[in-house]
């Protein structure tokens, strides 16, 4: 039986969907422990802030079974970022099916109901971080961001930049009371113009953009720390004026020979290139430490560049988003193209066969685009899952095509339509949901 407000999603015998509440948390907190085990009690867990909201926080529950069965929630990203621009997102996340209920088709209905969610409320997008890479494939998500972790060694050299020795970089506790509107200002304005040029925004940046999401992001729990200390924030200025800013936590160990401490980076945003290099002038030299490690950096991050010997921080290269077009007309029509294109691509979507169609692109470069359904034959053809891949423009669709995975039938076409595809910044969401 479902209740008149939920999708019409079949699930097999014995399990029904069920919109949860406040009352609900604590059947959430440990169904999402089930699946993503914790050494954290639950007692303790529910203390903390819940990220999602309610209203699209939803149970699978089983005849028979005590507790939940499965649960998938999503947040409601209404300035999700795009090529361009911002569109509404649904940002698929706390997916988990209890062990004893997985492979029975659990997974694959919550997602038939995100997506039939989604439509309804009008967000042509779907995006999420993948638990495990191979999952979300088959339901038509694509890899779409890649980030890149370094570990720096204490004292690496870095490029100067001209004006870097007029900052200053002031560190302290990280709290929202402190710090909450200074890192949502910057990061904002970081995602919005990460180079300083107006114009070319960085695709998939997002804000913790509900009350429930900034309450999580700035709880600090000790159990989440790893032994390291409690979030601490550096900010860079230029005369007076916030510039940027990185969230770390040290963690000092003593050897023989001495100290072998380490900084962990998590945030770093910093508008220009001077506030950068002085940003990372402190974060490489902390008193000690040996190394810094970074979480999720962007793969173009500036401080790759400004590494003189970037090798030497043994980069590695992890998918950061996966994105799912839920409506391709929209999704199409919502976003800037790097060059001028006028392309027929014929778009397969087993999961969503409303989608399947051809459709005919055409975009000025940094300008409109509009999207069309067309009759006839097309100059590409690909899965909806290829064009979620190549949506944010960070995965070329001439590397698609060389998998496989895209299909030229108008010669030339290709090379034209991966060039608007294209984007001049790469893309990433700087924190996990
Ligand atoms: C966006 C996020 O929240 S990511 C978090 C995802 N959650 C986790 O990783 C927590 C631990 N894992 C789980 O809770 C579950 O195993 C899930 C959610 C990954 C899968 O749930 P299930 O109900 O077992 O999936 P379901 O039965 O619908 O499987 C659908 C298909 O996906 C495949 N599949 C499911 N999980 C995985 C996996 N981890 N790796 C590869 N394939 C998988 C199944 O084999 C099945 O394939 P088939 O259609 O070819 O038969």
């Amino acid at each position: 039986m479902h209740t008149s407000a939920l999708p019409d999603v079949p699930l097999p015998d014995g399990y029904r969907f069920r919109s949860l509440t406040e009352a609900d948390l604590r059947a959430a907190v440990d169904l999402d422990f089930w699946a993503f085990p914790s050494g954290t009690s639950l007692d303790e867990a529910v203390r903390h802030p819940f990220p999602l909201g309610w209203d699209r926080t939803v149970g699978i529950e089983a005849a028979g079974f005590d507790g939940l069965a499965a649960l998938h929630g999503s947040y409601p990203f209404q300035e999700f970022g795009v090529p361009g621009g911002t569109l509404p997102t649904g940002g698929l996340t706390w997916v988990g099916v209890h062990p004893q209920h997985r492979r029975r088709g659990l997974l694959t209905a919550m997602i038939d109901f995100h997506l039939a969610r989604c439509r309804r409320r009008g967000e042509p997008l779907s995006a999420l971080f993948a638990a495990e890479a191979p999952i979300y494939g088959r339901f038509g998500y694509g890899k779409a961001a890649d980030d890149i972790r370094l570990t720096i060694a204490r004292g690496a050299a870095l490029h100067d930049v001209p004006g870097a020795d007029e900052h200053t970089v002031h560190i302290a506790h990280a709290s929202r009371e402190q710090h909450g509107d200074l890192v949502e200002r910057l990061h904002r304005a970081a995602g919005a113009r990460p180079a300083g040029v107006a114009g070319i925004n960085r695709p998939g940046w997002c804000e913790r953009e509900t009350e429930q999401l900034q309450a999580h992001f700035w709880d600090d729990p000790p159990a989440h720390r790893d032994g390291r200390e409690s979030r601490r924030i550096a900010v860079v200025e230029h005369a007076g004026e916030p510039r940027g800013y990185a969230l770390f936590r040290r963690k000092l160990d003593w050897e023989v020979f001495g100290p072998r401490g380490t900084a962990a980076v998590s945030e770093v945003v910093a508008l220009d290139a001077a506030a950068a290099r002085a940003l990372w002038g402190v974060l490489a030299d902390f008193d000690l430490t040996v190394e810094t490690s970074t979480f999720l950096l962007p793969v173009d991050d500036a401080v790759t560049r400004l590494l003189v010997n970037p090798r030497a921080a043994q980069p590695r290269v992890v998918d950061n988003l996966w994105v799912r077009l839920v409506d391709v007309g929209a999704a199409l029509a919502g976003r800037q193209y790097a060059a001028d294109v006028d392309v027929t691509l014929a778009v397969r979507d087993a999961r969503l066969p409303e989608n399947t169609g051809t459709y005919r692109l055409r975009a000025r470069a940094f300008g409109e685009a509009t999207c069309d359904r067309v009759t006839g034959g097309a100059d590409l053809s690909l899965d909806v899952r290829e064009l979620g891949a190549a949506y944010l423009g960070g995965t070329s669709l001439v590397s698609l095509a060389a998998a496989g995975l895209v299909t030229e039938h108008t010669a030339g076409t290709l090379a034209h339509a991966a060039a608007a595809f294209g984007w001049p910044v790469a893309p990433m969401s700087s924190w996990v949901w």
